[in-house]
């Protein structure tokens, strides 16, 4: 069984805001991007993972346990990055790295120092005191080092410098190396995604529009610039059109319509992934 983690048909409703139905499931080996408009539920759907929120309908299994059944062995199997932590202010990261590591009985105190020195997080200072992007990386140290099969991951380049970010990539690519474990992160960072993401789990205003391949959104539109003026009719699989030009969904079929029609494309080219996005989430 390589499945770490299934979420069947989730819903939650906060106030007016309204989660799900959501499917997911997290295979060993590989990472999830929650991608979405702000407040489409990324964050919710985190915490809903960590049982920190309680789901209306449906129900979250971490290592084939309920998350909100009796049995919490799972805690110590799955590690949390929140976007922000409270109460940790007036602790320097050496008193936080004290408190959390007996917590995890896998603590890895070389990954620990490894993310530390990579990020040259100053473990004397106050947690408080650090900047938003160096308490981010502390942060992370502290939740890397658990040494848990899955990692949940709530926009945490969201205030890292571009090295950083490079060195954060290059660390969470090698935590995936014995192939066991996942990763779940939130993120609007395409960057982040174009280097780690296997699947993208799209959520627009807390619907869930869908968990796909990554490659397989980087081949969802295609643009096209016509030489002829385009018909009045809407154009198979056509999501915009703008003058001369179109952006359909279904390519295959709008080429041969085309060419049914005699109508002639002087240029054709695949949307990369943040314009993809981008149209998928106006939808
Ligand atoms: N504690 C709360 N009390 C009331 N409403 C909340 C609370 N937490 C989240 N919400 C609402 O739930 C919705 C989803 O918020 P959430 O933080 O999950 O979105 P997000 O996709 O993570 O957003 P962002 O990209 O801006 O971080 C929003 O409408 C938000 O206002």
């Amino acid at each position: 069984m390589n499945d770490l983690a299934e979420i069947n048909q989730l819903e939650k409703k906060v106030d007016d805001f309204q989660l799900g139905p959501i499917d997911l499931t997290i295979e060993a080996g590989t990472i999830t991007a929650l991608v979405g408009t702000n407040g489409s539920g990324k964050s919710t759907l985190l915490k809903l993972m960590m049982n920190l929120a309680k789901a209306d309908t449906g129900n979250i299994q971490v290592h084939n346990r309920f998350v909100n059944g009796p049995d919490e062995g799972w805690k110590t199997t799955i590690a949390y990055q929140p976007q922000t932590v409270i109460g940790w202010n007036a602790f320097t990261g050496s008193t936080l790295r004290d408190f959390i590591a007996p917590l995890y009985p896998a603590w890895d105190e070389n990954q620990f120092k490894k993310v530390v020195q990579a990020l040259q997080v100053p473990l004397n200072k106050r947690f408080g005191k650090l900047s938003q992007g160096m308490q981010q990386k502390l942060t992370l140290a502290l939740t890397i080092a658990r040494n848990t099969s899955i990692l949940l991951l709530d926009e945490p380049t969201a205030f890292m410098d571009i090295p950083s970010k490079q060195r954060l990539m290059n660390i969470l690519t090698e935590w995936m190396e014995s192939g066991d474990r996942a990763i779940v992160i939130s993120t609007h960072q395409v960057d982040d995604i174009m280097k780690l993401a296997d699947y993208l789990c799209v959520l627009q205003d807390g619907k869930w529009l869908g968990t796909y391949e990554k490659e397989t959104i980087q081949h969802m539109y295609c643009k096209y610039w016509m030489r002829d003026a385009l018909p009045s009719e809407t154009l198979p699989g056509e999501v915009s059109r703008e003058a001369k030009q179109f952006i359909t969904n279904k390519p295959a079929a709008a080429e041969k319509y085309l060419q049914d029609e005699q109508l002639q494309w002087v240029n054709q080219q695949t949307l990369d992934l943040e314009e993809s996005l981008t149209l998928l989430l106006n939808k």
